[in-house]
């Protein structure tokens, strides 16, 4: 897929309004269609990047007893260490298949806003993450990746307000306290094909405003759903996150931007299909209490819309429940 979109993040942070206008047209464009864009110039230090990959490299290594040691203690909880067979994303949407053939770590926000007192928020979002205490390098490097694509995100979410014909700040005012999780992906090597229907992640749109991915560097598999119902390669791109964004974008755009069904796949072995995978997903949410209603620019004056205004932290709690196995 060559004609893959890519955004210069820093060529937009340093041009013109105009120019500034004339990009978000076209990530205006691109949301429309698929939400799918790689960023490049991102501005996050390449050793902040190559920490946290040697850190998760580091865990998945452990052995699983170790892992054990840090696993979310029961099902349905955000965060600590999901072994192979504790997720089947396609679940998601109802469609029942094998679990995913992968496991991971998950983290979520690195603390909780002072006079945060919402017993549901503190016992979903702002519940502990559980550290692992190997590698010694895994927490500092986790934070300060956690951090880096914080304010990644919220300079990607300047972007969308340009795009949506909004003041750049716009999205600033729900975002100071966002209640983002980062998660890393094993996706352990394996002997044989696995069987028809079992995938790497199964199908599955994300739920937030947007999805920071970094997929291990030339790594293959991730795919996303076409408008058109054929399943395209998001094809590596050299020193780029993958951008994506998540049912709460959509609805808060009044369905102007569309949340794209993706999974990853096995491709064949000699692609390196059966080869192990990394990658690291940061899924941006918007502040517990955000009240997220339809954006005044996605709604024409005749127009009503489609969604009633939904609290961004109880609209997440009640997706990610679905997917317990
Ligand atoms: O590992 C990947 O490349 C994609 C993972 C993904 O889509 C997810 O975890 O939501
Ligand atoms: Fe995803």
């Amino acid at each position: 897929m060559s004609d893959f979109p890519v955004i210069d993040l820093a060529a937009f942070q340093s041009a013109d309004d105009d120019k500034k206008r004339q990009m978000g047209r076209e990530v205006d464009r691109i949301c429309r269609a698929s939400g799918f864009l790689a960023v490049v110039n991102h501005g996050i230090a390449d050793e902040v990047i190559a920490n946290v990959w040697s850190a998760a490299r580091a865990f998945f290594d452990l052995p699983a007893a170790e892992k054990d040691k840090v696993r979310a203690p029961y099902p349905g909880y955000p965060y600590g260490y999901l072994g192979p067979g504790a997720e089947a994303l396609a679940k998601s949407r109802g469609v029942d298949s094998p679990p995913d053939l992968k496991e991971s770590f998950n983290g979520g926000p690195l603390s909780a806003p002072p006079g945060m007192t919402d017993p549901e928020a503190l016992g979903f979002c702002y519940a502990e993450t559980i550290w692992p205490t190997e590698p010694s390098s895994f927490r500092p490097a986790w934070e300060a990746y956690y951090t880096a694509v914080t304010d990644l995100a919220a300079r990607i979410m300047d972007v969308f307000a340009v795009a949506l014909d909004l003041p750049e700040d716009y999205f600033r005012r729900y975002i100071g306290q966002p209640i983002s999780a980062l998660r890393a992906l094993n996706y352990p090597e394996l002997s044989a094909p696995p069987p028809e229907g079992q995938l790497r992640a199964g199908a599955h749109t994300d739920y937030g405003s947007l999805t920071i991915l970094l997929p291990q560097p030339g790594s293959r598999g991730l795919e996303i759903l076409t408008p058109e119902g054929a399943w395209r390669e998001v094809p590596p791109v050299d020193g780029a996150f993958v951008i994506n964004i998540g049912d709460l974008m959509a609805r808060w755009t009044n369905d102007r931007w569309v949340s794209t069904l993706h999974r990853v796949v096995n491709v064949p072995p000699e692609l390196g299909g059966l080869d192990r995978r990394q990658s690291l997903a940061f899924f941006h949410q918007p502040d517990w209490f955000a009240e997220i209603e339809t954006l005044p620019s996605c709604l024409d004056d005749d127009e009503s819309t489609k969604y009633e205004p939904v609290l961004s932290g109880p609209y997440l709690m009640g997706k990610f429940k679905k997917t317990v196995m």
